[in-house]
């Protein structure tokens, strides 16, 4: 049980490894050796074409702005053998940068992103992960920073590190053929969508997002790169841009751009197919009067989308309820709380009450006996002694804490899957009284 958890034992081996990190930024319109060395070797990680020349100069302006900063792992005192990439390629890499997360009413938390996560094939198990996001959230602890956040490739690596899977995203298929008939024709028609080119959804992207990030409950912000991979001017591994992306804006009754989607031809499938590339509604009935858009293409039969909340009123605008077909549920954000008392007094609670729980955390950052109390909505949180003094009523791991905290699990789930303690009978719905909101917390932001 992860209550039990402990730091494992680290392999007695050699680490013939040093960590180095640095900002990704140009230098006098360059960029830096060692940057572009970093980049090739995330592009070997991920199996993506590494960008060069212009290219890379693009990228490195745009996580210039986001201030990201990259780590290697660069192998020390060891020799590599002729013809192999030598020393000055990091052999892992990993990055971070830092934005928000919109913790509910209204707050955005400060929030540190971990991407481009990758390991040499030849040097892997050998801890190089482990001590690289070991190193780095301790000093996002120490900087401050009251959580963590990544998207995981694969849901058994990160657990360990205290991480726990927050919000999932669904893949979803909606038949189109003749329209989406909705239950109510006109909440389906506010405002007006007119077809732009992507160039706009580029330069709107940012001011539209901030406006949706702002309102949803689980958004993570967005880095740069983002306004180029929705209007299909570029990605990781080409700033070349996309010829058969297109885009629809919605636009308010005042006659304001508040929303678009961004979509393209599913080539392989049948029946005939598009996919959204990408979709931001802020304002009311944007996002419905976006989907009837999507359902008026004509040749079109279906209309597919990765990024669908778990919740999703398009499915209960539908009048055909099966034409909205949810064919995968995936865990999305990852969060990792650092500071229990800056994390848990941050978000809104709707009911007053009074808790101990006891964390434990294999890193350390977040281990202890907390007491949470709850007036009007807002927590006082509080680290309790740890000598006797006070009991704890609940215990946990951080990783199960952090799935909590946007509502993806309650603690009776947990509770039945063996992931927590009640140390007294029934608070485990105690604590579920305390953390429900009415909303489900949705990310639409990959990183
Ligand atoms: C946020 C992101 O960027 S997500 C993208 C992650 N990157 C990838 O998936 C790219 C391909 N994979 C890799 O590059 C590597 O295999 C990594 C990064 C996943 C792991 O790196 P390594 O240096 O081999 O991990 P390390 O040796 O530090 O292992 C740390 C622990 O995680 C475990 N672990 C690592 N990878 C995996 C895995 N894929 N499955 C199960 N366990 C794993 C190890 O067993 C070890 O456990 P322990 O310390 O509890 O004994």
């Amino acid at each position: 049980m992860s209550t039990e958890r402990e730091t494992s034992t680290r392999n007695p081996r050699p680490f013939p490894y040093e960590l180095r990190t640095f900002p990704v930024r140009l230098v006098q319109g360059k960029v830096p050796d060692e940057v572009a060395r970093w980049s090739e070797a995330v592009a070997l990680g991920f199996y993506a074409n590494a960008p060069t020349g212009a290219e890379l100069a693009k990228v490195a302006a745009l996580e210039q702005v986001d201030g990201r900063m990259a780590t290697g792992a660069y192998l020390i005192d060891a020799a590599t053998p002729a013809g192999a990439w030598g020393p000055e390629y990091p052999v892992a890499t990993y990055a971070y940068h830092r934005k928000d997360l919109n913790v509910g009413g209204g707050t955005l938390l400060p929030v540190h992103q971990i991407t481009a996560v990758t390991v040499r094939p030849s040097h892997r198990r050998r801890g190089i992960l482990r001590a690289m996001i070991s190193t780095d959230l301790a000093q996002a602890k120490a900087a401050g920073i009251p959580m963590a956040a990544l998207t995981a490739s694969e849901a058994v690596i990160y657990g360990r590190f205290g991480f726990g899977a927050a919000t999932h995203v669904c893949q979803v298929e909606v038949s189109s053929r003749g329209g989406i008939a909705f239950h109510s024709p006109s909440a389906a028609a506010q405002g007006t969508v007119e077809v732009a080119d992507v160039q706009v959804v580029h330069d709107l992207h940012n001011e539209i997002f901030a406006r949706v990030h702002a309102a949803t409950y689980g958004s993570i912000g967005r880095h740069e790169m983002y306004r180029l991979v929705a209007s299909g001017q570029g990605d990781y591994s080409s700033m070349e841009p996309s010829k058969n992306i297109r885009a629809a804006l919605h636009y308010d009754a005042a006659g304001e751009v508040d929303g678009y989607v961004t979509y393209k031809p599913d080539e392989a499938a049948t029946p005939p197919t598009v996919k959204i590339v990408d979709l931001l509604a802020a304002g009311e009935g944007a996002y419905l009067a976006l989907w009837n858009y999507l359902g008026s293409l004509d040749l079109i039969g279906r209309v597919t989308w990765d990024m669908a909340p778990e919740v999703d009123p398009l499915e209960w605008a539908m009048a055909a309820k099966r034409d909205y077909k949810r064919t995968e549920t995936e865990d999305h954000l990852w969060l990792r709380i650092l500071d229990v008392p800056a994390a848990l007094a941050a978000r809104p609670y709707r009911a007053d009450g009074r808790i101990s729980i006891h964390v434990a955390d294999p890193l350390g950052h977040a281990s202890g006996i907390f007491r949470i109390e709850v007036v009007r909505g807002t927590a006082t949180v509080t680290r309790c002694p740890e000598d006797g003094s006070v009991e704890a009523e609940l215990a946990m791991g951080v990783s199960e804490l952090s799935s909590m905290y946007l509502g993806a699990v309650t603690a009776r789930t947990l509770l039945a899957a063996g992931r927590l303690r009640e140390e007294k009978p029934g608070t485990a719905d105690r604590f579920d009284a305390l953390l429900a909101l009415p909303v489900s917390a949705h990310s639409l932001t990959n990183f």
